[in-house]
């Protein structure tokens, strides 16, 4: 015999309730012997409940009971619901006259939402000719007169089951109502939360059946709730003990007492879904896994209760008074913490529950009041209780450190000693996506992170495009999902939550909208995007000043734009300072260099005490490319000129590049690496620009290079033979000074020299330092160009990824 018991949803109105009676006809056609145990339909109960606070409440309640008896009885035209009917307007009839009703009439009230279910499956699957018989379980399950939560009398209740399924054999299929049973005066009873799983297990038990299958709407047990954790897995075996952590600790499909019949005669457990017959579901029996099983369960509607007080230092007896005052009202106490100076204590109760804890406890602890020995005793509603169960503290630091990066700081935290489970309390806002984290971090699934692009120019659209090409490899290979939810550039922004693909450009472009800076932080809130970092591909100053914003909300930096850096140097303090504050991140390895590895290297130097005494290179990508190729070649300057606008080395407004200040803002870069506090204005700039074309748009600017011609020709051909134009940028001095020198200027060298060899579009940076002496650290490569710039800005998002 199996008993199959399906849950509110999967019996509402619709496909879900022909499905249970294809099911049922299914299963009999088939053979199988089967008991079927029902709860109420759809929300019946909730509306019972409803209907029954506003008949207490005098309010009207009569259209709701009508709405609520057209619901029942639907299309469903031969069922007969007149005795219930009858009974419901009966008892809310004296509710509304009483203003009041007790937990035995609530009983009464919700046993009609079972009756009604199990009365419309028996006939209809009576239609179908099967041999269905309507079981009202206040015949069979037996309980004690605790209305609302009442527990079963045992042998009673087990030698009324055996007899009626005895009477009632062979091809007879018991549709029997869940949650309901009566006490010994025949009185209604209900089972309490969870109720009508625990009549199907004691059916299950008394009958000693081969499996109990509870049907329910989802494909069975997940790591976590996969409503709110997209990547959760189903889990497809575990074991009654593991089952009852996840039970203990809030899994919504089962609950603790409805596991222990099934334990005690080794009964099998699976959990189906009504609507997906090919899935197995997960099967739950006495035998562990081998790994053992982690997932994340979660308590709401508890409140925190918050007791502190300098009295309370060192004296004995205050948790007594504490657990004591409460156990006298029947207060449940879950999740307790307490610090070492025992100056506060924390603790859970149910939220229904809070006022009246915080009551009781300030009638017991009035004189310390007075006294001021207790200071505060507060109720925080606004939270919830997250339980790792599988999870021990020899590996909790990674899904801790991960809260703390997305700025979730749990309120109060505990562990159990010997078994396996760490319990954290939250704030019910950060619920979601404080369990995304947590899920990233436990299962060997891919972590998400999630990106933010601003800019999608030469740089950022290449970027864009080298991730999405990338990302599928990389989850692949480190087990981490690139998630593209914003791109943005000066006028408009695309978010898509689940991450851009390859239209992304058009779309920005057709469905695009104008934008504040908090409109994408609030999208990556409401969202619950966790892991979040923004990158910037601008060359804006305006955009820099949403730099503090980001980090304040919980993003990580990665910055192309060279301007944040090179701003104040108050500015540059707080900046720093505020990444510190807030545990984040900011890598900028493509400001100096482009994709060469310079920043990395001058801050390990400096970091491990090498004292560099000069910097000193070609800076310059797009300079670089136009002095080596004019130099080497009898060509026009502004020719020269155009073909690096072309190629992508220079700025966005290429006279950046020409009026020396790229340059400058490289060489104070890597001045603040070793902790100058030079300022932009303390660089020495040799302009190219002539004076006359240095004001005007860029457009302007960019029809009158021609004019640049005689002015460059004249300076190549003024130098001594076998000479080359190189603009360099020269960090020198005494550096252990507050400030170094900074210059930068066009210089004739040598051909043969090692900077009259560099080539294309090469940066070239020599790194003198007191070990190296006179042999600079060369670093050489490509120092302009999209490609490598957002290879390397790539680099800076995947160096993040890991520091998380
Ligand atoms: N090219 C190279 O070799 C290197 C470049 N870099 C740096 O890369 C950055 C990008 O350069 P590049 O791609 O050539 O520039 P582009 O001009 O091609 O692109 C700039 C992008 O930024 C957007 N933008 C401008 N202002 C804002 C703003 N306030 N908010 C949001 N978006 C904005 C623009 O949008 P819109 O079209 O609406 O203006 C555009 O999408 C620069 O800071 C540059 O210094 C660094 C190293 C090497
Ligand atoms: N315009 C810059 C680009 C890289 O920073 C350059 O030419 O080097």
């Amino acid at each position: 015999m199996k008993v199959l018991k399906f849950g509110g949803k999967s019996l509402a109105n619709g496909k879900g309730i022909l499905t249970v009676v294809d099911i049922i006809e299914d299963k009999v056609k088939k053979g199988e012997q089967i008991a079927v145990v029902l709860s109420a339909r759809g929300n019946t109960t909730d509306e019972l409940e409803n209907i029954l606070e506003n008949a207490k409440d005098n309010l009207s309640y009569v259209e709701q009971l009508e709405a609520f008896k057209k619901y029942q009885v639907s299309d469903f035209v031969n069922v007969d619901f007149v005795n219930e009917f009858e009974t419901l307007d009966k008892l809310f009839e004296g509710v509304s006259l009483l203003g009041d009703y007790s937990k035995r009439i609530k009983d009464q009230v919700l046993s009609q939402g079972e009756v009604l279910s199990a009365k419309l499956i028996t006939q209809l699957l009576q239609e179908k000719n099967i041999n269905a018989n309507f079981t009202d379980s206040r015949s069979l399950i037996i309980t004690d007169a605790q209305f609302g939560d009442a527990q079963p009398l045992d042998k009673l209740s087990k030698d009324n089951v055996i007899d009626h399924f005895k009477k009632h054999n062979g091809t007879t299929v018991n549709i029997v109502t869940g949650f309901i049973a009566a006490n010994a005066k025949n009185e209604t009873t209900t089972l309490g939360r969870n109720g009508s799983n625990y009549t199907a297990s004691l059916l299950a038990n008394y009958l000693e059946a081969d499996e109990l299958q509870n049907f329910t709407h989802v494909d069975g047990i997940y790591t976590a709730n996969p409503d709110l954790v997209q990547d959760a897995i189903k889990i497809e075996k575990l074991s009654f003990s593991e089952a009852n952590e996840l039970a203990y600790f809030g899994a919504n499909i089962l609950h603790a007492k409805t596991i222990i019949p099934l334990i005690e005669k080794g009964i099998p457990l699976r959990i189906l879904n009504t609507f997906d017959h090919k899935n197995d579901g997960t099967l739950i029996t006495s035998k562990s896994s081998e790994k053992g099983i982690k997932s994340l369960s979660v308590l709401e509607n508890v409140a925190l209760i918050n007791l502190e007080g300098r009295g309370l230092l060192g004296k004995a007896g205050v948790d007594a008074r504490i657990f004591r005052a409460l156990a006298h009202k029947n207060i449940s106490v879950s999740i307790i913490s307490q610090g070492s100076s025992e100056r506060g204590i924390g603790f859970i109760v149910d939220a229904d529950q809070a006022k009246e804890a915080k009551l009781v406890l300030e009638q017991e602890f009035e004189a310390d009041f007075h006294k001021q020995d207790v200071s505060v005793i507060s109720i925080e509603k606004e939270v919830s209780v997250i339980s790792i169960i599988g999870q021990d503290l020899s590996t909790f630091h990674k899904p801790y450190n991960a809260l703390i990066k997305n700025q979730i700081i749990p309120l109060l935290f505990n562990n159990t000693v010997t078994g396996k489970n760490v319990s954290l309390v939250v704030q019910k806002a950060q619920l979601h996506r404080a369990l995304n984290v947590i899920h990233g971090e436990i299962f060997e699934i891919s972590k998400k992170i999630n990106l933010a692009v601003f800019g999608h120019g030469l740089v950022g659209g290449t970027l864009i495009d080298q991730i999405l090409k990338s990302a599928k490899q990389i989850e692949k290979r480190k087990k981490i999902k690139l998630n593209v939810f914003a791109v943005a550039n000066s006028k408009k922004v695309l978010l898509e939550k689940n991450g851009i693909d390859v239209d992304w450009e058009n779309k920005v472009k057709e469905v695009g909208e104008p934008y504040q800076l908090k409109d994408i932080v609030n999208y990556a809130n409401d969202n619950h995007l966790e892991n979040l970092i923004a990158v910037d591909n601008t060359a804006s100053q305006d955009f820099t000043n949403n730099y503090l914003d980001l980090i304040a909300h919980g993003f990580d930096l990665v910055s192309s734009n060279k301007v944040a850096n090179t701003l104040s140097f108050d500015f540059y303090k707080q900046l720093r300072s505020a990444l510190e504050q807030n545990q984040k991140q900011y890598l900028y390895e493509t400001n100096v260099g482009a994709g060469l590895p310079l920043i990395d290297t001058i801050k390990l130097l400096h970091l491990s005490g090498e004292n560099i005494t000069r910097i000193k290179g070609v800076f310059s990508g797009s300079l670089s490319y136009l002095f080596n190729t004019f130099s080497q070649e009898d060509r026009l300057f502004s020719e020269v000129l155009q073909e690096a606008i072309d190629k992508g080395f220079t700025e966005p407004d290429p006279r950046e590049d020409l009026c020396g200040n790229d340059v400058g803002r490289k060489l104070l870069i890597l001045a603040r690496e070793l902790d100058l506090s030079n300022e932009f204005v303390d660089v020495n700039i040799h302009n190219l620009i002539p004076e006359n074309l240095r004001k005007g748009e860029a457009t302007e600017f960019l029809n009158s290079l021609s004019a640049l011609d005689s002015v460059y020709q004249k300076v190549k051909e003024q130098q001594k033979p076998n000479h080359v134009l190189r603009y360099i940028g020269d960090l020198w001095g005494d550096l252990s000074q507050e400030k170094g020198t900074l210059d930068v200027k066009l210089i004739s060298v040598p051909q043969s020299s090692a900077l009259g060899q560099v080539k294309g579009s090469d940066s070239i940076f020599e790194i003198y330092t007191e070990s190296y002496g006179d042999q600079p650290i060369v670093i050489q490569g490509a120092g302009a160009g999209s490609a490598v710039t957002a290879r390397g800005v790539f680099g800076d998002i995947l160096r993040l990824t890991e520091k998380r």
